[in-house]
């Protein structure tokens, strides 16, 4: 059985680790007087700016390394745990971030000796029983494009980022997988690679990478001596990737500034990854924004042990950035993975082999097994020395051999096979050879065990390993301590932080709907204050033309004693029925019989509703007002006295349309003979023995003035004439309409544009008047 190398190293915390290193000051950055503004503190694994808006604020991490940090220290204590967990059967991935010149390549290089070194260490010093397939892979991301870094030219357009529920995210198209048996055949080909790999120089790096690049190691082990010969496979993705960089302090240009483009892009989908899974709350993490999010989902929340190095320059120039790499790094420590042991996986190579071993086992055991062929399969997989057409030819005679394919473990016949010991015994010898054939190829195809013998490898092996369990016990404890609380809390605040930008978010919707409304309430109460305005224009207009002593003179009183009726949704106007609200009648010779009392409800205070239907009052009046013009003989004393009624509605609008009307049916007016030709088509002449004698009252010019709606018709309005004074003298109250003055009867005067515009109607002058009109005024 495969042997588990280190237990417990591996039952740590699910967090995603995250280690800060520092690089020295650059050689240019001396020069340019810089200052060191990153303060790192490996003992309590802290990181502090001294410069920029986090000024003092310090940030925990998982390790901590300064500018005098080797490479190989750091992989140590940090790096060699996730290559640990390959072995055991784990996903694991490495990756470097922060801006360009700030150490990534630098850091990732030397990972990838040290983890490969570890790996084929682990592998060689592994117990004779177990044999691992180690497959490498590298891949660019470069542009948006996949680019196998394995092969010269070529398929870049053909590969393809696939999902598969079982197998991840992996690449179909023809990415070259080849397996690799020691740290020196790996070390040449990454070589190889990072020569295929785009790079740059730019202002702020000479050797700058404008790609991601992923190497992947794939590692599958297989316990040929255990019960269940059972697969696992680990697989590690050591990840460099490029840069971000700000086109203004990197100069970029033409094809610089579109990969830089295109980097910025892509580190920005991996930065909204980790933020989405450092909140989680179930959010949307939007791995398909990008290829490398796509590559990396199983290293960011998914079944994968992942250590993210943030990498930050030391120098003062550089402290936005820096301070910005902090702050992803710290998020990215709230990310959980769910990492899980790959056994069994159905797409491993070794599988093949481990179905030909069961079914071996089952054979050897079974009594009639003497006559069955094992047949091994053929390689799909190439090896390294294909890379180098010399040695391919060579492989593939080792590996195949002759007519090795088909294994023949006894033709003998089983029968009596029993009774002779002799064919008993051959025929285990024949069971034997074919199982070490069996391993025979495994193992050219495999590789563990290797230094076995080498005592030196063994002793360093077994300290790592010991100092791996340790780290493990210390990681754990950490984890279990403060940092779980710390992620909590970071966690807790993060989701606080995006409610609180979601409610931001909505209150500036809700403010612009607020505003909107408010703009369209200020429109409306505009037009409401201008209608307002408009009535209130009205009535001043209005207030000359009102008799002195009416109370609807005074608006402001009216307004103060009006109510609000709900009811009728009206206002309620003050009683205006007093007296003095009253029009004087005329003298009472003039005067005909009391017309029975119908008291004008114009307040809306009757709840009667014939008595204080105004309209139906009018029409009444109307009505009987006809009768009198179409039924009673014209030259009637009586008509008059009718006609003085008038005045006490002479404000009625309709009422002078109506008699307007009349008028208008009046074809001819003879004003030297009297006659008014009613239609045309009788005429009556007006006797002056039956004409109206002008009363002897005072007639104020206003009820002079209504009775002239009919036979002496002044203007109704005042518009066309100066405004009316009261005279001082006699204390007379200003006439209402002009055109008639105390001393002088009649004068011209402006007819009413609503009158002039009749064709008929006749222009009045003192002489047209009728003698029954014509009188002392004054
Ligand atoms: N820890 C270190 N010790 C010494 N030199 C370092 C260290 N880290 C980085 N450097 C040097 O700094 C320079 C820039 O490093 P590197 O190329 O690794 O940066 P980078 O982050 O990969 O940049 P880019 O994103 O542009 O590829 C290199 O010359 C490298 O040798």
């Amino acid at each position: 059985m495969m042997r588990k190398n280190c237990p417990g190293v591996f039952d740590m915390s699910e967090s995603v680790k995250v280690a800060v290193r520092c690089r020295p000051m650059s050689q240019k950055e001396l020069q340019n007087k810089c200052r060191s503004v990153v303060s790192v503190d490996p003992s309590s694994r802290t990181c502090s700016l001294a410069e920029g808006a986090s000024q003092g604020k310090s940030y925990q991490f998982d390790a901590t390394f300064g500018p005098e940090a080797s490479t190989e220290a750091v992989y140590e204590e940090v790096g060699s745990y996730v290559v640990e967990a390959v072995l055991e059967g784990y996903n694991g991935t490495v990756f470097a971030y922060g801006q360009t010149g700030c150490g990534k390549s630098h850091t990732m290089r030397g990972f990838i000796e040290k983890a490969l070194e570890h790996l084929f260490e682990a592998t060689s010093t592994a117990a004779e029983d177990t044999r691992y397939l180690a497959l490498l892979t590298y891949l660019e991301i470069y542009n948006e494009k996949l680019k196998d870094l394995l092969q010269s030219g070529g398929n870049e357009n053909q590969l393809q980022l696939k999902e598969d529920p079982v197998r991840g995210t992996y690449v179909a198209g023809g990415l070259r997988e080849l397996t690799v048996k020691d740290a020196r055949e790996c070390a040449r080909l990454v070589e190889q690679g990072d020569r295929r790999r785009a790079a740059a120089a730019t202002k702020m790096n000479a050797a700058s990478s404008r790609s991601h690049a992923v190497l992947t190691i794939c590692l599958e082990a297989i316990a040929i001596e255990g019960e269940s010969g059972a697969v696992r496979r680990g697989r590690l993705h050591l990840v460099d990737l490029a840069g971000s960089e700000r086109q203004g302090r990197t100069g970029a240009a033409g094809d610089r500034l579109k990969e830089a483009a295109s980097i910025n892009l892509s580190l920005s989908a991996l930065g909204n990854v980790i933020s989405a899974l450092a909140a989680g709350n179930g959010r949307h993490v939007p791995y398909r924004d990008s290829k490398l999010t796509r590559l990396l989902r199983d290293s960011l929340g998914g079944n994968a042990r992942t250590l993210m190095i943030a990498c930050v320059s030391p120098s003062d120039v550089d402290a936005e950035e820096s301070l910005s790499t902090l702050r992803y790094a710290a998020r990215a420590r709230c990310i959980k993975n769910k990492p899980i042991v790959n056994e069994d996986p159905k797409d491993a190579l070794l599988r093949q082999y481990q179905i030909e071993l069961q079914r071996l086992r089952k054979l050897l055991e079974s009594s009639e097994s003497r006559d069955q062929i094992l047949t091994l399969p053929e390689p799909k997989i190439a090896f390294v020395e294909e890379v180098q057409p010399a040695s391919q030819q060579q492989q593939q005679q080792q590996f195949n051999g002759d007519n090795a394919n088909v294994l023949v473990l006894d033709s003998s016949p089983s029968k009596g096979s029993e009774a002779d010991p002799e064919r008993e015994e051959r025929r285990l010898r024949k069971r034997e050879a074919a199982k070490q054939e069996v391993l025979r190829r495994l193992e050219r195809l495999t590789i563990g065990g290797e230094a076995l013998g080498d005592a030196e490898i063994r002793r360093r092996r077994e300290r790592r390993r010991k100092r791996l369990q340790a780290l493990a016990e210390a990681l754990e404890r950490s984890s279990q301590e403060g940092n779980g609380g710390a992620f909590e809390v970071y966690g807790q605040l993060k989701s606080t932080e995006d409610a609180l930008k979601r409610m931001a978010k909505r209150a500036k919707q809700l403010e612009a709907e607020a505003a909107d409304l408010q703009a369209s309430w200020d429109e409306e109460r505009r037009e409401l204050l201008r209608r307002e305005l408009l009535a209130q224009q009205i009535c001043e207009a209005m207030i000359p033309h009102l008799r002195p002593g009416c109370p609807l003179r005074d608006v402001a009183a009216v307004r103060a004693a009006a109510s609000w009726c709900t009811e009728l949704g009206r206002w309620r106007l003050p009683d205006l029925s007093s007296n003095s609200s009253r029009i004087p009648l005329p003298p009472a010779s003039l005067q005909s019989p009391p017309p029975p009392e119908i008291k004008a409800d114009l307040n809306n205070n009757h709840d009667h509703p014939s008595a204080g239907n105004d309209s139906s009052l009018e029409e009444e009046e109307e009505e009987a007002e006809e009768e009198s013009l179409s039924e009673e003989p014209i030259n009637e004393p009586e008509p008059l006295n009718r006609r003085v009624n008038i005045a006490d509605v002479y404000f009625k609008r309709n009422r002078i349309d109506k008699i307007l009307a009349h008028v208008r049916e009046a074809k001819t007016f003879d004003a030297s003979s009297g006659r008014l030709s009613k239609s045309g088509s009788s005429s009556e002449e007006l006797n002056p023995s039956q004409q109206v004698q002008p009363p002897q009252q005072q007639v104020h010019p206003v009820q002079l003035g209504s009775l002239g709606s009919l036979n002496l018709t002044s203007g109704w309005l005042a518009e066309d004439l100066p405004p009316p004074t009261a005279d001082v003298e006699t204390g007379t109250p200003p006439p209402i309409f002009g055109g008639l003055k105390r001393n002088n009867l009649i004068q011209p005067i402006h007819h009413p544009r609503i009158l002039e515009a009749l064709p008929s109607y006749p222009r009045i002058t003192a002489s047209t008047l009728p003698q029954r009109l014509q009188g002392p005024i004054s």
